[in-house]
């Protein structure tokens, strides 16, 4: 484009939006977290834009079923938009759009808990997006996929985050990648890994409640992972154990992760809908736990990665419930809080210790989008 055979006032606006490095986002996934993330961008885009001279363009959205697209950017009616805009999707169409509006700084935002979803992932790579994840399955996959998805992200120098995956929007997954990066020797990770199940047994062991009932709270506050049985039988706990581990440079799969599983048994293997309507059937088996403790003692699921950290298979990683006296750290957790105890060799006895809200869609879709940000700053 020539500016000076255009209108001056033109050339100033198109000089202005020169100057703006803008990026270009595909969010996957509008549940809790994936709405609430695309209603911040949205609300927040104007200040970015002026401020940090980063214009975020939201040119795709999808769900399971349908995606909106729109090169130019969606705007905050997307709900009503996609409804009566979204047409049939495919995640190959988003690359193709993308590809077909020359969109660059692409960034893939994966706000759903599919498996079946990242393994695209590769694919989106290999034409030119970046990636974030709240969704923690792409880094829980067997050591494989882990190691070829990194060597992809290498190979076209593109970036992955997902400080989410651990602790929601507290900042775990940075911490733990520079302690180790710098060299500090990480000797154990224990804590109570899980939002959803802090909640759960901080308002049970505080309120005279049945079990079913905290739970239905928690998943109402959107705590739970979209399937609740992914919390209860421990595989949150111990996706995010392994997570932590591979930060390490540990060799270790899901399967070596042992973990207590808080489902009764004749629920395991039941549809959703079957055990949701059963919830019920939690409330004798935690009772009797609950009236079988020490006094003055309370019930937390803890998550546990010790033994020999510096050896690539040196670890022990455990998920379980365990009961701990009410005046302790642990015992006096509140809310949806998460808490997290990394003991190094610095550090000694005394653990660098991270605390706060450990789920919610308003945290976790802004620790996300700082991701964003994060990613935005070394984009061209
Ligand atoms: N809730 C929390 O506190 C935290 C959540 N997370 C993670 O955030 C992620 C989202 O959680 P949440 O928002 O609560 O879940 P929701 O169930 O509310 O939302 C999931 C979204 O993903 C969509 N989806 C499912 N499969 C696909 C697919 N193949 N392609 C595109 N979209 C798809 C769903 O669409 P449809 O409705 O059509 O099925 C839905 O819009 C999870 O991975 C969770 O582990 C991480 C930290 C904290
Ligand atoms: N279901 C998870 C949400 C965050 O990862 C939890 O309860 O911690």
């Amino acid at each position: 484009m020539n500016i000076e055979t255009i209108a001056p006032s033109k050339a100033l606006i198109d000089l202005e939006r020169i100057k703006k490095k803008r990026v270009n986002l595909a969010i996957f996934g509008h549940g809790n977290v994936g709405a609430k993330l695309i209603d911040q961008i949205i609300e927040a885009k104007t200040g970015i834009y002026s401020r940090r001279n980063l214009d975020l363009n939201i040119f795709a959205i999808a769900n399971s079923k349908t995606v909106l697209l729109n090169a130019d950017g969606i705007e905050a009616d997307w709900q009503d938009t996609k409804r009566h805009k979204g047409t049939d999707y495919a995640p190959e169409e988003v690359i193709g759009f993308a590809k077909q509006h020359n969109l660059e700084n692409l960034v893939l935002i994966d706000n759903t808990a599919n498996s079946t979803f990242v393994k695209h992932y590769t694919s989106f790579v290999e034409n030119g997006f970046s990636l974030v994840s709240s969704n923690k399955i792409g880094n829980t996959l067997g050591l494989n996929f882990y190691n070829e998805l990194r060597q992809i992200l290498k190979t076209n120098n593109k970036e992955y985050l997902y400080e989410t995956n651990v602790g929601a929007g507290l900042p775990l997954v940075d911490t733990i990648k520079l302690l180790h990066r710098s060299g500090e020797n990480i000797t154990r990770i224990k804590g109570v890994f899980s939002g959803s199940l802090s909640y759960i047994f901080n308002a049970y062991s505080e309120n005279n409640e049945q079990f079913s009932t905290v739970l239905r709270e928690a998943i109402c506050k959107g705590f739970t992972e979209p399937d609740a049985r992914e919390d209860l039988c421990g595989n949150d706990v111990g996706r995010k154990l392994l997570i932590l581990a591979r930060e390490l440079d540990l060799y270790v799969e899901f399967e070596d992760i042992a973990i207590e599983n808080l489902i009764p048994k004749s629920l395991r293997k039941v549809s959703k809908d079957r055990f949701l309507e059963s919830l019920a059937d939690f409330d004798v088996p935690f009772h009797i736990k609950r009236i079988n403790q020490k006094p003055d003692h309370v019930l937390r699921y803890i998550g546990d990665l010790r033994g020999d950290l510096s050896k690539h298979d040196g670890a022990i990683l455990e998920v379980a419930l365990v009961s701990v006296p009410k005046n302790s750290m642990l015992g006096q957790l509140k809310g949806s809080d998460s808490l997290f105890e990394i003991y190094t060799e610095s550090y000694g006895k005394n653990p660098i210790v991270i605390q706060g809200a450990g789920a919610g869609a308003a945290v976790t879709a802004r620790g996300v989008f700082g991701d964003i940000l994060r990613l935005s700053d070394k984009l061209n």
